[in-house]
């Protein structure tokens, strides 16, 4: 949609996906950085924080996206949510940030909104602002809401790049003539209306593009019906965008990481518990020379 993006498929990716029968993600792979690569050469993504007292969803999504691999992330937003996030964060930066009287560093690589966000204009002004930026953006959780009455307005400015992650509430308000279909059928003609890739969550999480492309996401546990789990997913996704990881591989990566999270942790497990699961997880995808 005239977005001018970086070149992003390039030799900093180190993520593999990899289907298996019936188009299942399967265990994807992951090769060794660069012996001299440094932090931006990693991705720098930036998550949009919520406001004051709604700011624990977009904490959670901006710990996954750093513990993944981004290279640095930043969390933005007004004072008074940085001044929560500042509480809880030390390895993730913080940055007062307008979204729409200010545009984002050339340097970040990624972008996620959503988690937290509010169902108001104001996100919705967020969301349009975000998606005229030169990069990726993944859309979850209120992104996704706020356009119930306007998605017309939303498909306009997504491409293929984008990336949206609703659970089956939030996929009816976008595409409620969908909404009773099968889910993989439901997935795929939504991606193709709004033009991104759509990532439909539940038990099995379908990931559909607007070419036609689909996976399952088979490689789950019941464990991560918990609250949050689904803020942990935009964060590991945005985090392998600015890993430059292409989108549609972004996603199904992003749902069968996730996926070895609740299988690893099982009973008891919280979404403040599972970034630290998220080395444990990557290890067990590391191909070793
Ligand atoms: N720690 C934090 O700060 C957290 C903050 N969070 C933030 O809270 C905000 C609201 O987020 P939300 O997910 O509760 O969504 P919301 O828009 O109220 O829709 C919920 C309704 O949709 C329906 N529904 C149907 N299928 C469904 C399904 N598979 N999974 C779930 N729901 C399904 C169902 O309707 P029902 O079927 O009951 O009629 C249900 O009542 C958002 O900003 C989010 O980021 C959370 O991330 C949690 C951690
Ligand atoms: N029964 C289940 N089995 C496997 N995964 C599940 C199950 N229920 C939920 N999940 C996963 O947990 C996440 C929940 O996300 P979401 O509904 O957005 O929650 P939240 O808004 O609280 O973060 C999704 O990734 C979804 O696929």
């Amino acid at each position: 949609m005239g977005k001018h993006r970086q070149k992003r498929h390039d030799e900093r990716m180190t993520f593999k996906l990899q289907l298996a029968d019936g188009n299942s993600v399967a265990q994807p792979v992951l090769t060794m950085p660069a012996k001299d690569i440094h932090k931006y050469g990693r991705g720098h993504a930036v998550v949009m924080s919520g406001p004051a007292l709604k700011t624990g969803a977009s904490r959670l999504a901006a710990r996954a996206a750093l513990a993944v691999g981004a290279g640095l992330v930043t969390l933005i937003g007004d004072r008074a949510a940085l001044d929560e996030q500042a509480a809880h964060v030390t390895a993730i930066m913080l940055k007062e940030f307008d979204p729409v009287s200010e545009s984002l560093d050339g340097r970040v690589k990624a972008v996620a909104i959503g988690p937290g966000a509010g169902v108001t204009p104001e996100t919705q002004q967020h969301v349009l602002k975000m998606l005229q930026a030169h990069v990726p953006v993944v859309l979850d959780a209120d992104a996704i809401t706020v356009f119930s009455e306007s998605s017309q307005l939303l498909f306009k400015h997504l491409d293929q790049n984008d990336v949206m992650t609703p659970h089956h509430g939030e996929f009816s308000r976008l595409f409620p003539d969908f909404a009773d279909d099968e889910p993989l059928a439901a997935a795929c003609a939504a991606a193709r209306r709004a033009g991104c890739v759509v990532v439909l969550k539940g038990p099995n999480t379908i990931i559909a593009a607007p070419c036609g492309k689909w996976a399952i996401n088979r490689h789950s546990s019941p464990w991560l019906a918990t609250a949050g789990s689904g803020d942990i997913l935009t964060g590991l996704i945005c985090g392998l965008l600015a890993q430059g990881v292409p989108s549609f591989d972004a996603a199904a990566i992003g749902a069968w990481l996730h996926g070895d999270i609740g299988i690893r942790a099982g009973p008891g497990l919280t979404a403040d518990a599972m970034p630290d699961y998220i080395p444990l997880v990557l290890r067990g995808c590391l191909q070793e020379d």
